[in-house]
């Protein structure tokens, strides 16, 4: 399979690339999602990835594909961002407590020949997470960098009653909806 630009400095994606035996160099788009002013989370995802496509595109060409991507965790119709510090993180995994909790990923994939551009959501109904655990969980620090402070392949998982989507978008990078249009 050809090596394509995973242009994220996420190490998530990265995990998720690797563990899809997709092979990749890792670029930082060089964007700032922090300067979009979107309220509905379906269209900042949009635009911030497709900021990060543009910014990327303008210091790298396309001699090889590039995957950019946008991450957003939404819970009572609010965005649920990246937490700024440790009682930031206790008020948004809180909104997730024992919550309907939608995680929007947005995917762009640009070669010579195809864009691709995907938007999935995966929904979870949360049990209320325990104190003690997420009492340790926000002392744990996992939760920087992390939309909504969320793992659902961590702290989240046991506390997953029910759940629609896949796992990898509400990580991401919904890379089986990618596999299809990768080059051999
Ligand atoms: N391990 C893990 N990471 C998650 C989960 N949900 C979201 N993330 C990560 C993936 C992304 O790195 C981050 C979402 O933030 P962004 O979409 O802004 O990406 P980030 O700033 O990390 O990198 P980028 O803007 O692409 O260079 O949160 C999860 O459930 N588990």
């Amino acid at each position: 399979m050809q090596t394509i630009v995973l242009g994220s400095s996420s190490i998530t994606r990265a995990e998720l690339l690797t563990k899809f035996g997709v092979p990749f160099i890792q670029r930082d788009p060089g964007f700032d999602e922090e300067s979009l002013r979107i309220a509905d989370p379906a269209h900042f995802v949009y635009h911030a990835t497709k900021g990060k496509m543009q910014s990327y595109l303008e210091t790298y060409d396309l001699e090889m594909p590039v995957l950019c991507a946008d991450t957003v965790v939404t819970a009572n119709g609010q965005i649920l961002r990246k937490a700024k510090d440790k009682a930031d993180a206790k008020r948004i995994l809180e909104a997730q407590s024992g919550n309907t909790v939608s995680i929007l990923s947005c995917m762009i994939y640009k070669s010579k020949t195809i864009e691709l551009i995907d938007l999935s959501t995966t929904d979870y109904l949360f049990l209320p997470f325990e104190p003690k655990a997420l009492h340790d969980y926000l002392e744990s620090d996992e939760w920087k960098g992390k939309a909504g402070a969320c793992m659902v392949e961590g702290f989240c998982k046991s506390y997953i009653k029910e759940v629609v989507g896949l796992e990898s978008t509400a990580m991401g990078l919904s890379v089986e909806k990618l596999l299809p249009f990768l080059p051999l």
